[in-house]
């Protein structure tokens, strides 16, 4: 550098590179510029900083402060515009030193990244300017040697010029001196130029200075960058290694959801297969059903066309259908009469079968008797029975008798029932029925009637059969009759009659109404239980039985003292005329028959037997009467006669038992038993008829039987008035007959005094009728007998006129073809002839059988006695036609109106269900009232 020589410039010319009038430099060719006002060259750094410096600090304005506090915006700027370019460079280095010391004084020596920008930016620039001051200064060294050696060419042509001429040579001289002028301007100039390269390399050396400093500080930073780069690289390799990793993930993920959509695509291609596979079978089966739907098109066209044929062939079959109905409309109208003409024609074979049957049952030897010894020696199949007596020989010895039948002692309880099976259909027909056992204590009668025991159907008694029958018919014709069944049961004890059935047990006395009351049950006051079935009444037979009055005797050690009574009320209603007929059916098992001598009783017992053998006398008269068709039928005679009064009437049917002990020792009670029978076998009661009637009929019915009533009790009164006038006229008793003739008759007089209490407690109703008091029944059975209904007051005046009218009838009595034996008990007898006036009354009322169905049906179903309006009009119209009843034969008056007992519990009330059966018996009750 020292080499360097400074340039100078001929004044006015300048040399390298120059500013222009905006300070920037000039690099272009040098131009030889005649201004001699600048004969040196200036410095161009200093030219260019002095020049351009005020512009430099203009774009970058830091005169205090620090480069590292500047703001990155106006680094950026400064970096951004051309600053630099016009920048003087002493500026540059400025800038430069500047940002050097800072980053000294810096205890690290760090600068931040934005001033190291700038600091390399300025650092290129001065290098930029450098090399090309260099480069400039390389163009002038080779231009000058250029113009030197054209200066030397000249020269030495000059020379040999002025070889050649003065002048030439003076010129030459001249020329030369101009040139030496020149050379010498040029000398200085390149002295100029070569201090200039000297600054310039003094320049250089300290950019270079400045350069390798830089560039340590560059590597510094460089290393710092690079540090950071490499904290950036690891952040990054971090960050690159969880982005792989969450590349990865999500990778994964991808393939996954990629497996996925490939099941999913799967799953879809299977389900589009499948609902294509649908489709396809949708579309065959809507093609099938589109083929059905024309084939059912055809059909049902084809259909059409035969149900118009059909609807044809119809019309032409339902008027031929109608012809038809009309005929079965015919017919059935007329099955009801039919089936009144099978009634009747049954109840006709019946008949002809006689309406009291006797049918003769021979007990078996039980175990422990000798069977060598007995009475009975041949048994025919139409009844007869050959009895022999052991103690006798020859003729004598035998006796036969004839009955409907006679059961041998090994006939089943079934074949017993075989024959009695019709008259259950008989009740069920509207008729009364009765089935009695007769026969001597122990032979047998609780066994036909009860049965040993109801485990074994073969066992089975008469009335479990019956019964059973009887439900079973019911429920066969429950399509034409709505049947009610009702049931009482009692006891005939020493002339007392009890309820067997009563809820509370008692053993109270029961009062009998007489028959031919309208509103008189035979009992009344006993408990009527509705009923169900078979089981249902026997339950109530078993309560019963167990209620029984039952004692030891020498003859039977179960000797049952006592007359029951089970009596089954039927009502039936035709579901299509709604006519109602009601039947009943007695079931007595009487007590035994054996005489007071044999039974070796005494006492009480004797009293018992006396009671029985009284009763059953009392039956036989009563059977007796019937046979010989008299006026006078002893009913009242006892009380049992009394119960079953309304079956031993005309009306009835009834079936006896008589059951006989094959033992030797029971010889005569059996020709008694067998003597009763016989009579009784022989009597021919008449046609029984049915209470079946229409509501109208029975009404009129009623009307009829009150009427024949009446007048059967006038022409009574008349026949025992001209009776008691005869006899009087034959016995002298004018005066009697005179007095009876001048008093009122009694029936007359009860007739005019309707409604009278009676002072023993009866009640006379405007009916003519008596309701008794249990305590005075003996009373009013003696007196009520005899037709007369006064009270004791009346009566007493005529007491002596009945003593009267009691001799007359004995004697006048008709001779009965009865058995001493039967009728040996003269009490009986005399309180007999007492009671034949009034049963007389009785006998009529079986002549006329419907006033004694009527009375019956009254009393057990009274709501045919509540008629509407139009029935009463009806009825009055009626009335009028027919002639008028006596006033006191009007209906019955409400305070003569029957009370029934509380229903009995049934057999489950028993077991506990009291509640429950009292209150369906107490509806079935209502219904029944
Ligand atoms: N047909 C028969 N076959 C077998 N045993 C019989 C037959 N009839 C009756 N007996 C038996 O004879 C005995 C007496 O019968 P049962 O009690 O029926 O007589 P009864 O006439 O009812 O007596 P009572 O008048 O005392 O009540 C009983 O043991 C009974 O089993």
């Amino acid at each position: 550098m020292s080499q360097r020589s400074v340039w100078k410039l001929p004044e006015g010319n300048r040399l390298g590179p120059m500013e222009d009038d905006d300070g920037r430099w000039n690099v272009s060719e040098p131009k030889f510029h005649p201004t001699p006002k600048s004969p040196v060259m200036l410095e161009p750094s200093t030219a260019l900083l002095h020049h351009s410096g005020h512009k430099f600090h203009e774009v970058f304005p830091l005169k205090q402060g620090r480069y590292s506090e500047l703001p990155a915006a106006k680094i950026s700027e400064m970096m951004k515009s051309n600053s630099f370019d016009n920048a003087p460079t002493q500026s540059l280095f400025n800038v430069m030193n500047g940002i050097l010391d800072e980053s000294t004084e810096r205890r690290n020596g760090e600068i931040p990244h934005r001033v190291a920008c700038l600091l390399r930016k300025v650092v290129l620039e001065i290098e930029r300017r450098v090399s090309s001051q260099a480069e400039h200064i390389k163009n002038q060294n080779t231009l000058i040697k250029a113009r030197e050696e054209k200066y030397q060419s000249r020269i030495r042509a000059l020379e040999t010029l002025a070889t050649g001429t003065n002048e030439e040579t003076q010129i030459v001289m001249n020329q030369l001196r101009q040139i030496k002028t020149e050379k010498a301007m040029v000398e200085e100039r390149k002295k100029l130029g070569e201090l200039e390269v000297d600054q310039m390399m003094k320049e250089k050396e300290s950019s270079d200075r400045i350069i390798s400093q830089l560039k340590q500080d560059l590597e510094t930073t460089k290393n710092t960058y690079e540090e950071h780069c490499q904290q950036s690289e690891a952040k990054s390799k971090q960050t690159k290694v969880e982005m792989e990793k969450r590349l990865k993930e999500v990778e994964l993920l991808h393939v996954e959801s990629k497996k996925k959509m490939k099941d999913l695509e799967a799953f879809a291609e299977s389900k589009l297969q499948n609902w294509n596979q649908k489709e396809h079978k949708c579309h065959n089966f809507i093609g099938l059903q589109l083929q059905s739907v024309q084939s059912l098109r055809l059909a049902s066209e084809s259909i059409k066309k035969e149900v118009i044929i059909s609807q044809k062939r119809w019309r032409e079959e339902f008027t031929n259908f109608g012809l038809k109905l009309k005929v079965l409309t015919d017919a059935a109208e007329n099955y009801h009469t039919v089936l009144a003409e099978n009634r009747k024609l049954f109840n006709e074979v019946q008949e002809l079968k006689g309406n009291i049957r006797v049918y003769c049952r021979i007990r078996p030897f039980l175990s422990g008797q000798s069977r060598k010894l007995t009475t009975i020696d041949y048994i025919g199949e139409n009844g007869e029975l050959l009895v022999v007596n052991p103690s006798k020989h020859g003729k004598d010895a035998h006796r036969m008798f004839k009955f409907n039948k006679v059961f041998s002692p090994t006939a089943t309880q079934e074949e017993v029932f075989l024959d009695t099976q019709p008259l259950i259909r008989s009740v069920l027909d509207g008729y009364n029925v009765c089935i009695f056992a007769y026969g001597q204590t122990g032979s047998g009668k609780t066994y036909t009637m009860s049965g040993p025991s109801t485990s074994s159907k073969a066992d089975w008694g008469v009335n479990y059969r019956a019964l059973n029958d009887l439900f079973h018919l019911s429920r066969n014709r429950k399509s034409t009759y709505m049947y009610e069944v009702g049931v009482q049961m009692v006891e005939i004890y020493n002339e007392q009659v009890r309820d067997l059935l009563a809820s509370d047990g008692s053993q109270r006395k029961l009062g009998i109404w007489s028959i031919s009351q309208p509103n008189g049950l035979a009992v009344p006051d006993a408990s009527m239980l509705p009923v169900k079935s078979t089981q249902d009444v026997l339950e109530l037979m078993q309560i019963g039985q167990a209620n029984r009055a039952v004692g030891a005797t020498a003859l039977n050690e179960r000797s049952s003292r006592s007359h029951s009574v089970l009596t089954v009320h039927v009502r039936g209603v035709d579901l299509k005329t709604e006519a109602t007929l009601r039947g009943s059916l007695h079931l007595v098992d009487l007590a035994g028959s054996e005489r007071v001598d044999r039974s070796e009783a005494t006492g009480d017992r004797l009293k018992e037997a006396q009671h029985i053998n009284k009763s059953l006398s009392a039956l036989g008269d009563v059977i007796s009467a019937l046979a010989q068709k008299s006026n006078h039928v002893p009913y009242r005679n006892s009380k049992l006669t009394q119960v079953l009064q309304s079956s031993l009437g005309g009306q009835a049917k009834t079936l006896m038992f008589v059951q006989i002990n094959p033992d030797v020792e029971s010889f005569s009670e059996t020709i008694s038993t067998l003597k009763f029978a016989e009579r009784v076998s022989g009597v021919e009661l008449g046609a029984a008829r049915s209470s079946k009637e229409g509501k109208d009929v029975r009404e009129l019915m009623e009307q009829v039987a009150s009427l024949k009533e009446t007048i059967a009790r006038k022409d009574e009164e008349i026949e025992q008035l001209q009776e008691l006038k005869d006899i009087g006229a034959q016995k002298h008793g004018n005066n009697l007959l005179r007095q009876s003739s001048s008093t009122p008759g009694f029936q007359s007089l009860v007739a005019t005094q309707p409604g009278r209490r009676l002072s023993g407690g009866g009640m006379i109703n405007s009916t003519n009728k008596i309701l008794l008091d249990p305590e005075c029944s003996d009373y009013s059975d003696r007196h009520s007998d005899s037709g007369s209904h006064q009270s004791m007051d009346d009566l007493k005046p005529h007491n002596e006129n009945l003593e009267q009218i009691k001799l007359i009838r004995e004697d006048a009595r008709p001779a009965f073809p009865a058995d001493d034996e039967l009728l040996r008990f003269g009490d009986a007898d005399s309180e007999e002839r007492l009671s034949d006036i009034s049963d007389s009354v009785l006998s009529m009322g079986t002549e006329t059988d419907g006033s004694i169905s009527s009375v019956v049906e009254f009393t057990l179903f009274p709501e045919s006695n509540k008629q509407p309006q139009v029935k009463t009009e009806k009825i009055t119209k009626v009335q009028s036609r027919i002639p008028k009843p006596l006033q006191q034969k009007k209906g019955p008056t409400p305070s003569v109106r029957p009370k029934l007992n509380n229903p009995l519990k049934s057999p489950s009330i028993r077991k506990g269900a009291t509640t429950q059966a009292s209150t369906s018996a107490g509806k079935s009750l209502k219904r029944w009232q």
